[in-house]
This record gives structure tokens, C-alpha cells and sequence, in this order.
């Protein structure tokens, strides 16, 4: 799987974002270890913060198949610069993937920006700092 290939997927998928408040479509896909690749885009709701963002949507289809490594993932949206994802994203990124795993940022140009998930969410909030109150 060539990260064009990945980065393609996502902005192929973003038209099927539900976006009808923000009319902002954004697409992701996701590499598992054993080689699939699951795709997600937002989904928006008249109560707008139950909004899910096109990475979770990602994570959380391949997490209910019972997928839970990861290799690479790519986000894709109509930006003037790669499209950076939102704090809370980066948080259930950072429960699944590891921390030099690379995340393929982009924009319909394909201006393409890679950083690893420790860049993306230094310092995060992890199961192993639960273990001091259990
Ligand atoms: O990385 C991002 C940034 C934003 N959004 C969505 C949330 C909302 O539907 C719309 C505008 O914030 O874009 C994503 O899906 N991923
Ligand atoms: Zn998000």
C-alpha cells in the first residue's frame, strides 16, 4: 500500500461526508497491520457537537471488525494546508496507534504533510495512567 494510494482513498471517500451544517467534507483511511484499509468520512448532526469526524468514523469501523493495529493513516479535506485534525481525534489516535506510526495529512492538491503520532499528540492522556488510581 503506497501512501498516494492511501492518501487517494481518503479524498475518495470524503464525498460521502454527511455534512450538511459545515459543508465541509473531509475523508480518512486507514491501513490495519493485516493490510485493509478502512475509510470513514464525517458525519454531522442537527445537535451539532455529536458530530463524528471523518478519523474516528475511520477508527471506529475497523475497532468493530475487531481491527486494532494500525500501520498508517491519511486525512483529507478541500484546505489551503494539510489538513490538521482535531484535538479530540488525536486523543483515540493516540489509544490505538503507536507512537511512530505516521499520519498522512493532505489537501485536495495532495500537498501532503506526514507527521508521527507522538508529533501530533505529545504528552497524551494514556491507559497506563489510569493503573496509579486502580
Ligand atoms: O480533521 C478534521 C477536521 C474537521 N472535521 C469535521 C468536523 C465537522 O464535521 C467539520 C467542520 O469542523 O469537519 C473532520 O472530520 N476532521
Ligand atoms: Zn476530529
Amino acid at each position: 500500500m503506497t501512501v498516494d494510494s492511501l492518501v487517494q482513498q481518503a479524498i475518495t471517500i470524503r464525498e460521502r461526508a454527511y455534512v450538511p451544517y459545515s459543508k465541509f467534507p473531509v475523508g480518512a483511511a486507514l491501513l490495519t497491520k493485516s493490510g485493509k484499509v478502512y475509510t470513514g468520512c464525517n458525519i454531522e448532526n442537527a445537535s451539532y457537537s455529536l458530530t463524528c469526524c471523518a478519523e474516528r468514523t475511520a477508527i471506529f469501523k475497523a475497532v468493530s471488525d475487531g481491527e486494532t493495529e494500525f500501520t498508517a493513516m491519511a486525512v483529507a479535506a478541500d484546505t489551503d494546508r494539510p489538513v490538521p485534525p482535531c484535538g479530540a481525534c488525536r486523543q483515540v489516535m493516540s489509544e490505538f496507534f503507536q507512537p511512530d506510526m505516521p499520519i498522512h495529512l493532505t489537501n485536495l492538491q495532495k500537498e501532503t504533510k506526514t507527521f508521527l503520532m507522538k508529533e501530533l499528540l505529545p504528552f497524551a492522556f494514556q491507559t497506563e495512567d489510569l493503573s496509579e488510581s486502580n
